[in-house]
């Protein structure tokens, strides 16, 4: 069976620099699997090429049987990938619950109802607020509550614990969880906390300089002495570069 997604020799140049290089990767349908490397090894890009916001110089990928060709933001969104963002990208002036409508009517079938994933997210109580009040975590996870209400396939999060407490990071890891079993939904992760990565992520892919240094299980890549020496050159070992 064709895996859920599959890169292959992805390539994405800014003039001179090479953010990726040759991007091999492979995700399977039920499969959360975790991107990670120092800050600037092309994690984004990826996120940012897979979800059509920035157009590859090189190489394939495929969802499911079907080629993706240079994507749209809509075009991706149409074929079942949806996102959430580094920097949470909401409607600001829009309650809670309105940002997971506009979603969740953008063409294609929810997972859950939209009260439903509030809830799940852990923003129960919060719907009628304007989503630029939430704190900065709360909007981290209704940007998750949002992408998911688009009925994905493959749900890509850019560093979905970032200024979250440990409960939220605790209840996220729940949810990402279910959603994987139980939808078979792929869930490909930027992720700097390592003791979230370990506890749920099936495989990883460490990128450093935009080339993949390891691939594998969580536990042996971020025992890789390549990986080790990639974080040390960026001045924290993978243990040391977020506290879980
Ligand atoms: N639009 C752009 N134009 C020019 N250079 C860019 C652009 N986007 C990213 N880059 C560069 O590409 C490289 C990879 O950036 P990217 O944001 O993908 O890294 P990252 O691994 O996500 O880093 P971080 O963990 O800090 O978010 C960096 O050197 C970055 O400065």
């Amino acid at each position: 069976m064709s895996p859920l997604l599959d890169i292959r020799g992805v390539s994405v140049r800014f003039g001179g620099l090479a953010a990726v290089s040759d991007l091999a990767l492979a995700l399977g349908q039920g499969e959360i699997h975790a991107l990670i490397g120092p800050n600037g090894a092309g994690k984004s890009t990826v996120i940012n090429c897979i979800s059509g916001f920035q157009p590859l110089s090189a190489g394939e990928m495929r969802l499911g049987d079907e080629r993706l060709g240079q994507l749209t933001p809509v075009t991706a969104a149409r074929k079942g990938i949806a996102r959430t963002f580094q920097t949470p990208q909401l409607f600001g002036r829009l309650s809670v619950a309105d940002n997971v409508r506009v979603a969740s009517r953008s063409g294609r079938t929810g997972l859950f109802d939209g009260g439903e994933l509030i809830e799940l997210v852990g923003l129960a109580g919060l719907q009628a607020r304007a989503a630029e009040s939430l704190a900065y975590g709360q909007q981290r996870l209704l940007e998750v509550a949002r992408a998911l209400a688009c009925a994905p396939r493959l749900l890509l999060l850019d560093e979905p614990a970032a200024g979250l407490a440990a409960d939220d990071i605790a209840r996220l890891a729940r949810l990402l969880r279910r959603i994987a079993g139980e939808l078979g939904l792929g869930i490909l992760l930027v992720e700097h906390n390592v003791g979230l990565v370990k506890r749920l992520c099936d495989q990883a892919t460490v990128m450093h300089h935009g080339l993949v240094i390891a691939s594998g299980s969580p536990a042996a890549v971020l025992s890789d002495p390549a990986v080790v020496t990639a974080y040390l050159g960026a001045q924290a070992s993978p243990s040391q570069a977020r506290p879980c």
